[in-house]
């Protein structure tokens, strides 16, 4: 087992990330208040500032929670109700008012007013209450609230860069009011969920992950940017919307694009070099272009490219159990994924990392001869077997070739053996695929006779509709169980009920999302400061998840802890990622023999206390 006693910096600047962790996260928000220093109690907050500030700060305040003392010291007094409440009563305060909302919607408007208030009090009761607010602050709801948040928008968070910023980000990048900022999250708003082109309505997108990057992971709240890449919107409704608060012209392409991103990308990393920066749903094929240029360059991964294939990879292992075979059995797999964009890619990429590490296959290329992948037209297959105007073949009468080339991506996937365009449910009869991935973000793909068809040949069919939110699943979770007679081992994107079968069973099911990797990925990072994110991160953050839930789990289909035990998930995955990063070299954290590295990065996580505040001018 790894260990580390001290932990530096590139550039031998001690840093605080893991050794002084522990009182890190009392530093105050505000630059031009705060103040940290080693020498102080870590259980004591010591600020230069006081007054109202402090308590219109949502990083520091505590409402009703402020002592007498506190608030005599602080000069508030008389500023908050007399009555002092200690966390136990705001929380069952915020309860009631949040089970009081009627919507999942108004759940979101009063948790994103919360957190704009009191951002302890708000992790108290994400973390208390995780598998029920992940839906509101996470997938499906926060899918609404991204299409509607010109309506219900309140207050800024986190920071936008526009096409009217060129030339000035560099300077702005120093409005943001913390010198450490540990996660980044960005997005262009192309591809929002499964919902298009959203513009700069998908900060939303980045605010969610970021909680969750906090709730789950236990990064900072202060060390935590959201980002949103204002480069125009294609979405004609949104640039017709007068409450639209995005930038009212068509999406940037091409050079101009990509210069837009490269000046984003310089601004923070010349503030914040050692940041790990999340690209978030970013349209294919911008997102890998994206990945490609930077993924050496600097500490960035792509969300739905490699997170996402971390945690479906978790679940095909973990699904190998569960039918009573070995996870090196994956190469025996026959896989089918339909959709052939960022995650769809992505997630087979991971597939084949993991073949071809397990050695059961002589080549990358017979991986890639397991998985068979569609698109919007079908099968991607062999355009010659369609003889043109073959009277006799009805199939070949139809065909029409793409309208756009396979990139050299998707073209590894081609099958040359098999009719360009197939439809899934031919496929389905030809291959008796074991396992169906859908990451299309399309309704409905999944058609019952698909799914039927698949059931006739296994015992345990493995089906995950993975597209979010919920409403553009491939298929429900009813469909699932009701057309394989319950026998389906089921993951989805967005979260489904436990479905009650006919024969008085439950038809059990998980959530495949990357929520499970990235907090775990984005805590191992920043402890260990890795500098590149790569590869094996992943692939062990997969195998990490997989081996998660216990055999009694396994055996009825449950194939991961529940999202309830993410911060669990997350300790375990950052563990193994910290090993992974000084393994590999990539960690510039010093590593000394002392403390075991599961401990540090588990005391490293920021847990939602209240601190005793402290003034000195
Ligand atoms: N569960 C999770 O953790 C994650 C889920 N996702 C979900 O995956 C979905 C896709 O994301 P992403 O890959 O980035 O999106 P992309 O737009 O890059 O890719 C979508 C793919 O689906 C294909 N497609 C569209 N319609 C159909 C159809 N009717 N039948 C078959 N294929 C179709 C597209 O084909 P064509 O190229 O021909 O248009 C394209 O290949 C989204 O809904 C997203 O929410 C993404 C990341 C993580
Ligand atoms: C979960 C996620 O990242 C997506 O659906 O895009
Ligand atoms: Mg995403």
């Amino acid at each position: 087992m790894l260990s580390v006693k001290r932990l530096a910096t590139k550039g031998n600047v001690l840093h605080k990330a893991v050794a002084q962790r522990s009182y890190s996260h009392l530093n105050a928000s505000l630059a031009h208040h705060e103040y940290s220093d080693p020498r102080h109690d870590k259980n004591v907050h010591v600020m230069h500032s006081r007054g109202v500030n402090i308590l219109h700060d949502p990083l520091l305040s505590k409402g009703t929670a402020f002592s007498i003392a506190e608030r005599e010291r602080l000069s508030i007094r008389g500023l908050v109700p007399p009555r002092c409440q200690e966390m136990d009563k705001q929380l069952l305060r915020v309860k009631r008012n949040l089970d009081a909302c009627e919507t999942p919607l108004a759940k979101f408007v009063f948790l994103a007013a919360l957190h704009d208030r009191n951002e302890t009090l708000y992790y108290k009761i994400i973390m208390e209450h995780l598998e029920e607010l992940a839906g509101i602050i996470y997938t499906p709801t926060v899918g609404l609230a991204s299409q509607m948040s010109h309506s219900i928008y309140r207050r800024s968070r986190g920071m936008y860069f526009s096409s009217q910023d060129r030339g000035q980000m560099s300077a702005m990048v120093y409005n943001w009011p913390h010198d450490q900022v540990d996660v980044i999250v960005v997005t262009d708003g192309s591809r929002v969920l499964g919902l298009g082109d959203l513009g700069a309505n998908g900060m939303q997108i980045p605010i969610g992950k970021l909680s969750l990057y906090v709730a789950a992971g236990g990064i900072r709240p202060r060390a935590v940017l959201p980002v949103v890449l204002d480069v125009g919107t294609n979405n004609q409704d949104l640039l017709n919307d007068p409450l639209y608060l995005g930038m009212s012209h068509p999406r940037l392409e091409g050079e101009d694009y990509y210069s837009f991103i490269d000046e984003w990308v310089t601004a923070i990393t010349s503030r914040w070099p050692d940041t790990l920066i999340q690209f978030e749903d970013f349209k294919y094929p911008h997102a890998y272009n994206l990945l490609a240029k930077y993924r050496n360059r600097i500490t960035c991964f792509n969300d739905d490219i490699q997170s996402t294939s971390s945690i479906t990879l978790a679940g095909i292992l973990a699904s190998l159990k569960s039918r009573g075979m070995s996870q090196e059995d994956l190469s025996s797999e026959r896989i089918i994924c339909v959709g052939a964009g960022s995650a769809g890619v992505g997630v087979c990429e991971g597939i084949i990392d993991c073949m071809v590490a397990q050695g059961r296959v002589k080549s990358r290329e017979e991986a890639y001869s397991k998985i068979y992948m569609l698109d919007q037209y079908g099968l991607l297959g062999n355009p010659g077997f369609h003889p043109p105007n073959n009277q006799d073949d009805p199939q070949s009468k139809q065909y029409q070739p793409r309208p756009t080339k396979l990139d050299d991506r998707q073209y590894c996937y081609v099958k040359h053996d098999l009719r360009d365009q197939m439809s899934l449910e031919e496929l389905v009869r030809q291959v008796k695929p074991t396992v169906l991935l859908g990451l299309t973000g399309i309704r409905g793909v999944f058609s019952e006779e698909a799914v039927r068809e698949m059931a006739k040949h296994h015992e345990r069919p493995v089906i995950f509709p993975l597209s979010n939110p919920d409403t553009h699943a491939e298929c429900t979770a009813e469909e699932a169980f009701k057309w394989t007679d319950g026998r389906a081992i089921f993951a989805s994107g967005s979260p489904f009920k436990d479905v009650q079968l006919p024969n008085g069973k439950i038809g059990k099911t998980n959530q495949c999302n990357n929520s499970y990797s990235f907090p775990g990925l984005g805590l191992g990072i920043t402890v260990s400061r890795a500098s590149r994110v790569t590869p094996n991160m992943f692939l062990e953050t997969a195998r990490t998840i997989a081996d998660m839930a216990t055999p009694a789990q396994l055996k009825e289909g449950v194939l991961f802890p529940g999202v309830s035990q993410l911060r669990e998930v997350a300790l375990n995955v950052g563990t193994r990622v910290c090993e992974v990063a000084f393994q590999e070299g990539y960690a510039t954290a010093i590593l000394e023999q002392g403390e075991i590295l599961s401990e540090v990065v588990r005391s490293s996580a920021y847990e939602p206390d209240y601190v005793p505040l402290v003034y000195h001018p």
